[in-house]
């Protein structure tokens, strides 16, 4: 079984201590959550396993693999957190936008157009594969990238608040189009602040502020702590 390994990680930007001693496993083939106050480092959590910052010390591995070797093999897909709508004024369109990622594996130009229709359908965008992304809201953009992701089918998808932006009906939507990409053997690896909707759908919820506070099943961390006023104060 392949997993994602943390092992004593530490990080930190300009101030000291952005996370320390983070010892968490994400295993494969798993639906984790990871919650936390804002500035508590679920964003940089998640850029460390992308391989986009490297920890002061301690390793990540994926599937026994340093990050970079991951990311050569494709293992990994992130789709970031949204979103500046002026960095999408580029005249390409939701289709191309999608069929960008299928480049790099080679697939050939109708196989591409096919997979891409296909993923911005399972995020209800079929409509816009022509429309130019820049023209479209803030959420439309965010459910394109994630349609990127989809086309790609990575082992390991990681998104970052996905639903923030994006109206009730289609979060729930995404939640469980995620769940169900989990269950045919997609590891998915979401920060989410919607901590009860997306525990519904998750297996395992890690909840970091600065350290790790908790690291179990969804379903533990509702009944232990969502009595609380702030739940992921908890050892904090
Ligand atoms: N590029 C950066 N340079 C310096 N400090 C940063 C940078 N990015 C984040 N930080 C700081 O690191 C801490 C953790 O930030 P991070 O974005 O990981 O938090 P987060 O838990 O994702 O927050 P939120 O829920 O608000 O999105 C914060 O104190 C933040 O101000």
């Amino acid at each position: 079984m392949g997993e994602i390994a943390l092992n004593n990680v530490k990080f930190n930007y300009e101030q000291e201590n952005t996370l320390m001693d983070i010892c968490v496993t994400i295993p494969e083939g798993q639906f984790t959550i990871v919650v936390g106050p804002n500035g508590a480092g679920k964003t940089t959590f998640l850029r460390l396993v992308a391989g986009l910052l490297q920890p002061a010390s301690g390793s990540v591995m994926i599937d026994g693999h340093d990050v970079q070797t991951a990311q050569r093999l494709g293992l990994l897909h992130l789709v970031p957190q949204i979103y500046n709508k002026n960095a999408a004024q580029f005249p390409a369109t939701c289709g191309e936008i999608v069929e960008l990622g299928l480049r790099i594996k080679g697939i050939k130009r109708k196989e591409r157009q096919a997979l891409a229709h296909e993923a911005l359908a399972q995020v209800g965008m079929a409509e816009f594969t022509h429309r130019r992304i820049g023209d479209l809201s803030g959420g439309q953009q965010q459910r394109v990238m994630i349609a990127q992701a989809l086309a790609r089918h990575p082992k390991y998808l990681l998104l970052d608040e996905p639903t923030s932006g994006i109206d009730y009906q289609v979060s729930e939507h995404i939640m469980t189009l995620l769940r169900t990409l989990c269950d045919e053997g997609m590891t998915i690896l979401m920060v989410t602040h919607d901590i009860v909707d997306a525990c519904k759908v998750a297996d395992q919820v890690v909840c970091v502020n600065r350290h790790v506070c908790y690291d179990g099943n969804s379903q533990g961390f509702l009944e232990s702590h969502m009595g609380t006023a702030l739940a992921w104060h908890i050892g904090g």
